[in-house]
């Protein structure tokens, strides 16, 4: 099975175009104020809109309000949520029952408890990020991916936190993810993508997931 890709932290149509030419499976547009990557609304309403029906769209929020998740979600036509605070197993269950998008509850991973915590999660994905006291996400931090393995995989998983066309490779052929997730690791600055850099992540995840294949066939 293919590995999708999700473009994180993305604020310019043009660079949702180009994750679209790339056939990604999601663009993640940071909904939290207190990023560099934060999407302003009207982009963000604008982003939406053009992707509908392309690619999956992501709003991505730390401990907002739920009637503000829900309004984002509206505006923006968000297919997915992907919540990267601390929001508990009833809050992603509401969000999900009122937004109508698929929920993806992210771990913070420093050890096998902390994937091992997301069982409490019924959500539509399970994300595992590196954790770095005092950020959210977006750190360019990697994890040991051997942990994404203590997953019990009931949920498609997908794998984010300090990836890059260099590393991606290794880390698909670690933990075998439903998906892999990139903010930092393509951008020339927070929030401007470089096509040149996303060209070439999207090259490696085939190319590691051709040697997956060809592994299988041996
Ligand atoms: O990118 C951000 O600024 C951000 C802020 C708050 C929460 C999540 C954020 N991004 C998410 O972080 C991970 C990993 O990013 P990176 O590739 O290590 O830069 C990814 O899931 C983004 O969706």
């Amino acid at each position: 099975m293919a590995t999708r890709i999700k473009y994180c932290g993305i604020t310019r149509l043009e660079d949702a175009e180009h994750a679209v030419s790339l056939d990604a499976w999601a663009v993640g547009l940071i909904l939290w104020p207190g990023s560099g990557r934060y999407c302003r609304p009207a982009d963000a309403a604008a982003i939406g809109a053009a992707l509908h029906r392309r690619a999956e769209v992501a709003g991505v929020f730390v401990n907002a309000h739920l009637d503000h998740v829900v309004a984002r979600a509206e505006e923006i036509g968000l297919t997915l949520v992907q919540l990267h605070g601390d929001e508990g197993p009833s809050f992603c269950t509401e969000v999900a029952r009122r937004t109508g998008a698929k929920v993806i509850k992210v771990a913070r991973v420093r050890n096998r408890a902390d994937v091992v915590a997301l069982r409490a999660f019924r959500t539509d994905y399970h994300l595992l990020d590196a954790y770095v006291a005092g950020r959210p996400g977006g750190t360019g931090e990697t994890f040991a991916w051997d942990l994404v393995n203590v997953h019990r995989r009931d949920r498609p998983v997908i794998l984010s936190g300090g990836l890059t066309p260099d590393n991606v490779g290794d880390a698909i052929a670690a933990a075998h993810p439903y998906a892999v997730d990139v903010a930092s690791g393509v951008e020339r600055a927070p929030g401007i993508k470089d096509h040149a850099r996303m060209d070439a992540f999207s090259a490696a995840v085939r190319a590691a997931d051709a040697r997956e294949q060809q592994g299988a066939a041996a």
